[in-house]
C-alpha cells in the first residue's frame, strides 16, 4: 500500500487577535489529491486557518509546512516559488472589478518570466473554459456575471498557475441548490482529472458528502478530529453529533444514497 504524502503539515499552530485566542495548539495534515474539508461553528477559525497556511496572516506560534517549504522563516523567494504553487479561491471570488474575467485571471501570470501577452491571455481562457464558463464571459466584467460565474472566475484566477493545492473559502455559500451542486461537481472533476489537493472550508453538509474525502472538525480552538464521513457519524461530540446526525445532515446522507443530492 503507498503511503500518501503529507502536502501541508501544521503543528501547534497558534492564531490569536488582542486577547482573543482563536487556534491553541491546532495540529493538520493535508494529503496530495485529497479534498478535505474543513468544518466547524462559526467564528471557530476556518477561514483565519486558511489564511495562516497561505501566509495571509502570520501565526502567533506554531508551524506550517507546505510542500515541504517551512513558512516561518522562508526567504521571500521560497514563498515566492511556493504561492506559484498554490491557488486561493476567496468566498466572493474577489474579483477586480476594472478588470474583465481574462484580464484577471491574467493577473496570476503576469510574474511568469517568459510568457509573453498572447501566451498569458490564451492559458487564462483556457482556465476559464476548465472552469465551466462560456466561451465569452472571458470578455465581460464582473459586475455582468451572476454570483456563480463569479466564483467560476475566482476559480480560474485560482487554477491559473496550474496550483499543486487549491483553497476554496465557501465555495458553494450563496448559489442556489442547483448552481451548488453543479460547482460541487466541477471540484470533483477537477481534482481528480488534475490530481488537486483541495482545501475546502464549507458549511454546506450536500458539498461534504458530494465532494469531500477526508473532513477536519474544528472546535475548541484546534481540530478536533478527522476522518471520513463515515468516521463523522461514531464522533462523541456534541456539535459533532448535531451537525453530522442532525435533520439537514440526514437530508443530505439520504439524498446522495438516493443518487440525487440537493434536491
Ligand atoms: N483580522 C482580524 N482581527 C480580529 N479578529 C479576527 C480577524 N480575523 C478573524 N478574527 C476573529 O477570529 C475568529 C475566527 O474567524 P473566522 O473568520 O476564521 O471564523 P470562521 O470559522 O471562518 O467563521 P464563519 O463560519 O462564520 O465564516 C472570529 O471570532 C473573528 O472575529
Amino acid at each position: 500500500m503507498s503511503v500518501a504524502e503529507t502536502v501541508i503539515e501544521v503543528r501547534g499552530l497558534r492564531n490569536q487577535f488582542g486577547t482573543h485566542v482563536v487556534h491553541d495548539g491546532l495540529d493538520l495534515d493535508v494529503y496530495r489529491g485529497e479534498i478535505l474539508g474543513v468544518v466547524g461553528g462559526s467564528g471557530t477559525g476556518k477561514s483565519v486557518l486558511l489564511r495562516s497556511i497561505t501566509g495571509l496572516i502570520t501565526p502567533a506560534a506554531g508551524s506550517v509546512r507546505m510542500l515541504g517549504t517551512e513558512m516561518r522563516g522562508a526567504s521571500e523567494a521560497e514563498l515566492d516559488a511556493l504561492a506559484e504553487r498554490i491557488g486561493v479561491m476567496f468566498q466572493d471570488g474577489a474579483l477586480f472589478s476594472s478588470l474583465t474575467v481574462c484580464e484577471n485571471v491574467m493577473v496570476p501570470l503576469s510574474n511568469v518570466e517568459g510568457l509573453d501577452a498572447r501566451t498569458r491571455e490564451a492559458l487564462a481562457r483556457l482556465k476559464i473554459s476548465l472552469s465551466g464558463l462560456p466561451w465569452n464571459a472571458g470578455d465581460k466584467f464582473p459586475s455582468e456575471l451572476s454570483g456563480g460565474m463569479r466564483k467560476r472566475a475566482g476559480l480560474a484566477r485560482a487554477l491559473a498557475l496550474d496550483p499543486e493545492i487549491v483553497f476554496l473559502d465557501e465555495p458553494t455559500a450563496g448559489l442556489d441548490p442547483i448552481g451548488a451542486a453543479a460547482f460541487d461537481e466541477l471540484i470533483r472533476g477537477l481534482s481528480r482529472a488534475l490530481g488537486l489537493t483541495v482545501f475546502l472550508v464549507t458549511h454546506d453538509l450536500d458539498t461534504l458528502y458530494a465532494t469531500c474525502d477526508r473532513i477536519a472538525v474544528l472546535a475548541e480552538k484546534r481540530v478536533l478530529v478527522t476522518g471520513t464521513l463515515d468516521d463523522m457519524l461514531e464522533v462523541d461530540h456534541p456539535w459533532v453529533r448535531e451537525y453530522f446526525l442532525g435533520p439537514r445532515a440526514r437530508a443530505a446522507r439520504d439524498a446522495i444514497a438516493a443518487g440525487h443530492g440537493r434536491e
